[in-house]
């Protein structure tokens, strides 16, 4: 059986530069991902097609970022049973509150898990889809594991350097 691996969907390639921290998360936690832009408005045919055909090759969690009227992670969430994460993106004069609302408010029995709007909330979309497949994965956890303390060793080191300063 192949490897499972995480979609990470965007609804257009100028939500890019923001799903980079997704896949750095991803890449430094050696999880094995595909990307997509697609969009449940402009491709929903796309969208639809691709999802099913993920899942049956074995995609353990999908990942989906849009701005605006973000339908794509209520859309995906609705065509398969994995786990499906949101990121709700800054792309218009509302800074991220419409699709913050449009992902976040899913009906009973189809949820997306939002996580924060922007940047910090594609990060831990990447460390949240991780932790999901380290359920099954003991060496993933243990590199997130790693991960976690590398990251209270920086903060500590920061604050050695603040108290040395005063
Ligand atoms: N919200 C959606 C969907 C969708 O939900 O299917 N498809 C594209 N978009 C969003 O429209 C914004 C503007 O897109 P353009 O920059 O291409 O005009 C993007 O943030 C995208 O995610």
């Amino acid at each position: 059986m192949s490897k499972p691996f995480v979609a990470v969907l965007m609804g257009s390639d100028s939500d890019l530069p923001v799903l980079q921290s997704t896949m750095d998360v991803l890449k430094s936690l050696d999880i094995p991902f595909e990307a997509k832009i697609t969009s449940a408005h402009r491709t929903p045919d796309v969208t639809h097609s691709y999802v099913k055909d993920a899942d049956s090759r074995g995609c353990a969690a999908f990942i989906c970022a849009a701005g605006l009227a973000a339908h794509l992670a209520g859309t995906v969430a609705g065509l398969t049973l994995k786990p499906v994460i949101g990121i709700p993106l800054d792309a218009g004069p509302l800074q991220g509150m419409d699709a913050l609302l449009s992902t976040v408010q899913m009906p009973g029995g189809i949820p997306v898990a939002t996580v924060a709007v922007g940047k910090a909330g594609a990060k831990n979309a990447g460390y949240l889809a991780a932790q999901i497949l380290a359920l099954s994965d003991p060496e993933l956890a243990t590199r997130i594991k790693t991960d976690r303390e590398a990251n209270a060793a920086s903060v500590i080191e920061k604050d050695a350097k603040l108290q040395a300063s005063l």
